[in-house]
């Protein structure tokens, strides 16, 4: 093409910009960068490798959204993830069948029956967190870690989860992490040097091959057992209902079974892989704002006193009349967002945006962190602030949602967004009824303030903080043991 490339650093002979390269918080450089060349579109270059970052609504709706029939690929080949051998969840799968086959298979599984597939099993677990909160105050972390898991596992596989420590749950968090670490968007960089692939595993600096060794064999376990745990408790007959028993029970009579089971083991893995880190980072920034921010908190418990009483638990249907509650959650999507990086997606065909060139095989980055912290549509973005989206007492519609961003682009978008913000809404609802979110004391008796830091990687939480959630009252106790006796 005779037009020119988006504007960016400049490039060195055959290495590109990788040494100018930001291996964390990368957003934030390329935010800046997007600022210093004047443009919401950046081209960059890591030998040889094109890579364009998007840096506003604008230009990734356009691309990602209206071409989305030639934006939605994934970088193939991403030697990471192929060492640990993670190439079988779809999230990773370029734009063919085998990624059409996978999606259309998940999100039916959804479209048949709607939100009645999730919002039961979600309402179960959240009322057993609230129990378990109750015996271990200074767990809120771990409990909602477990609780999460719980609802994936579940949703996927009908497998019954233990209260805590349940094997399954440990598989999957285990082999989770190694998926996690290897997909670090700087990481992807290492495909741009292959010969780190040859070096053998002794030598120092190789550390990631034997790491890589290790990931492997938890991701093989984490792709059957669970599968076949509920293969095994369909042919005993006591299989919970789930996605792998409704897609293996369709399966009856349809030719090419077997090569079918294996894509719907494969599709039961993207419930976890998606869906528990994700949504565990959203709810620990929740309760980070909320012990960070007390008078945000009490206004919250405020409503649900007025509107939920102190007689039962929040619920689904109570939705609508708790805007406050709800203007939270989308403001802790917004305020850190939990992949600030969306996992990028690939150019497939040569285009043309803009005045500019834009390469075939580009890895396209787009900015979400940015995006969600422009000050056009939400001014002060530091700040911590659920009333910016009402106005009247209500969600005010004209300001732009941050769902619309945070849970990515195109044909692309998160399949588990309906599943991931009910989960979310239910939490923050229910234990800002009944629990109040408090800093705890040091032997001096000053409370312990959070330090407010974050990881850097494609998903982003914050680093492990020291929170009490204890009872708002001896009434709110109550009816939390109740409930809890009620549901087991
Ligand atoms: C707060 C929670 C969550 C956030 C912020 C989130 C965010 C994202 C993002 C940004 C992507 C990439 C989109 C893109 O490429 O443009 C994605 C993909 C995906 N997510 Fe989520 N997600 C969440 C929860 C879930 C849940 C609960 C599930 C499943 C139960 C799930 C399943 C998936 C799957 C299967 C993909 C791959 C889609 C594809 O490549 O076609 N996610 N998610």
């Amino acid at each position: 093409s005779n037009l020119p490339l988006p504007p960016g650093p400049k490039k060195l002979p055959v290495l590109g910009n990788i040494l100018d390269l930001p291996t964390s918080f990368e957003w934030e450089t390329y935010e800046e960068w997007g600022k210093k060349y004047n443009s919401d579109i950046l081209h960059l270059n890591a030998a040889g490798i094109n890579l364009i970052v998007l840096n506003s609504i604008k230009v990734t709706n356009d691309l990602l959204d209206k071409r989305s029939a030639i934006y939605s690929g994934r970088p193939g080949g991403v030697m990471v993830l192929e060492l640990v051998g993670w190439n079988w969840l779809f999230l990773t799968m370029g734009y063919g069948d085998a990624w059409k086959e996978r999606r259309r298979l998940f999100t039916r599984h959804f479209h048949s029956s709607g939100t009645s597939v999730h919002r039961p099993r979600e309402t179960l677990f959240v009322r057993r967190l609230l129990a378990q909160l109750l015996d271990g105050p200074s767990k809120g972390l771990e409990l909602t870690r477990e609780m999460i898991g719980g609802i994936t596992l579940s949703l996927a596989y009908g497998i019954n989860i233990r209260p805590s420590n349940d094997p399954f749950i440990e598989l999957a968090e285990h082999a989770i992490t190694g998926l996690a670490e290897s997909a670090t968007p700087g990481l992807f960089l290492v495909d741009a040097l292959p010969f780190l692939k040859y070096i053998p595993e002794g030598i120092p600096g190789a550390g990631f091959q034997k790491k890589a060794r290790q990931w492997r064999e938890l991701q093989q376990r984490f792709r059957t057992e669970p599968f076949e745990r509920t293969v095994k408790d369909m042919a005993d007959g006591t299989a919970q209902p789930s996605f792998v028993s409704e897609a293996l029970d369709a399966l009856e009579g349809v030719p090419d079974a077997k090569r079918r089971r294996e894509v719907i083991r494969d599709t039961a893995g993207m419930f976890f892989a998606g869906g528990s880190d994700t949504t565990v980072s959203a709810i620990h920034t929740f309760i980070l704002a909320m012990l960070r921010f007390p008078e945000i908190q009490a206004k919250a418990q405020e409503e649900l006193d007025r509107v939920v009483t102190a007689s039962r638990l929040p619920e689904y249907a109570d939705e609508v009349d708790l805007p406050y509650v709800s203007a939270i959650v989308k403001e802790v999507l917004r305020w850190r967002p939990v992949t600030p990086f969306p996992f990028p997606h690939l150019l497939i065909e040569d285009d043309v945006y803009d005045g500019y060139h834009i390469p075939k095989g580009s890895i396209i980055l787009a900015n979400s962190w940015a995006m969600l912290r422009n000050e056009e549509d939400y001014p002060d973005p530091d700040a911590f602030k659920p009333e910016r989206f009402l106005k009247d007492g209500k969600l005010d519609p004209s300001v732009r949602d941050p769902t619309t961003m945070a849970f990515g682009f195109g044909r692309r978008e998160c399949p588990g967004k309906a599943m991931a913000l009910a989960s979310l809404w239910l939490t923050a609802a229910s234990i800002l009824h009944t629990f109040e979110i408090v800093k705890p004391l040091d032997k001096d008796g000053n409370p312990i303030e959070p330090d407010m830091k974050y990881s850097s990687s494609l998903v982003c939480h914050p680093i492990p903080f020291k929170c009490i959630i204890k009872p708002r009252s001896q009434e709110a106790e109550r009816l939390v043991r109740a409930v809890a006796d009620n549901t087991h």
